[in-house]
């Protein structure tokens, strides 16, 4: 499979008052076309760090990162906002939806800058919200919020899947919905998922495995025995 992602020596510091934080430190990891990426580690292990400076919400202290044939690091805000705006999809534990608008114009209005987007109505189908797209956040249970959130990420025909505890604020089984979801739409689109949790029970779905801890990576597992959600049980 052919490279979508690299870090190279990556290096992040956060300075409070005097004291610098080092929430990443000396990062190297790969991740090719495709592949559903669990991140695993401790709270303050650097998992979520490593997410945002790869959907170009952060920056690096050090180090480069690529992405296709380009290097992120390398871009001005004017890129890094066309990056984040073109290139990747973003979903949170925290659905982040706009409460005044309904889930289609949810949808559509993240997908309006970008050139490539897919139908937002034949996305909120294949989420499985066929019925609920003129319902506004309050309408909608937690679970059903999350679908919306993915499916604006999905709808805008993203290179990259960023997903920070997406599964946090749910109950087991529609938490469990939720990554069956996602792990349908990356099988079926091929697109890249990279995922965080701390939840390590879910490492079998993925086709590899990061471990973080202290701002470096402890492991990568390589899962050729890769699981359906429905199978796990945690
Ligand atoms: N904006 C920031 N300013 C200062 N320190 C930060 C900032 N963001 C992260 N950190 C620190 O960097 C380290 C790594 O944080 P990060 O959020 O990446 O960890 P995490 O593994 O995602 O943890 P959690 O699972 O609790 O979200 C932590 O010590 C954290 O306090």
């Amino acid at each position: 499979m052919k490279k979508l992602i690299e870090f190279k020596k990556v290096t992040k510091e956060y300075k409070i008052g005097e004291v610098p934080i080092k929430a990443l430190d000396g990062v190297d990891l790969s991740i090719s076309e495709g592949e559903f990426v669990v991140i695993l580690g401790a709270s303050g292990a650097g998992k979520s760090t490593i997410l945002n400076i790869l959907g170009g919400m952060d920056t690096v202290t050090s180090g480069q990162v690529f992405v296709g044939d380009q290097e992120i690091t390398r871009f001005n805000e004017k890129k890094l906002t066309e990056y984040r705006g073109e290139k990747v999809g973003f979903v949170f534990q925290f659905y982040n939806l706009i409460p005044n608008l309904n889930a289609l114009e949810n949808v559509e209005f993240a997908t309006e800058v970008c050139k490539n987007h897919l139908d937002a109505k034949d996305i909120l189908h294949k989420v499985g919200l066929k019925n609920r797209i003129k319902n506004f956040p309050s309408q909608l249970s937690g679970g059903e919020q999350q679908r919306v959130a993915i499916a604006r990420a999905v709808a805008k025909n993203p290179l990259l899947l960023l997903c920070d505890e997406p599964t946090g604020a749910l109950d087991y089984v529609t938490g469990k919905s939720v990554l069956k979801l996602l792990q349908d739409l990356n099988r079926e689109t091929n697109k890249c998922v990279v995922l965080v949790t701390h939840n390590s029970a879910i490492a079998p779905m993925a086709d590899k495995i990061i471990k973080v801890k202290s701002g470096m990576i402890e492991s990568v597992t390589i899962n050729d025995e890769k699981q359906s959600v429905e199978g796990i049980e945690w």
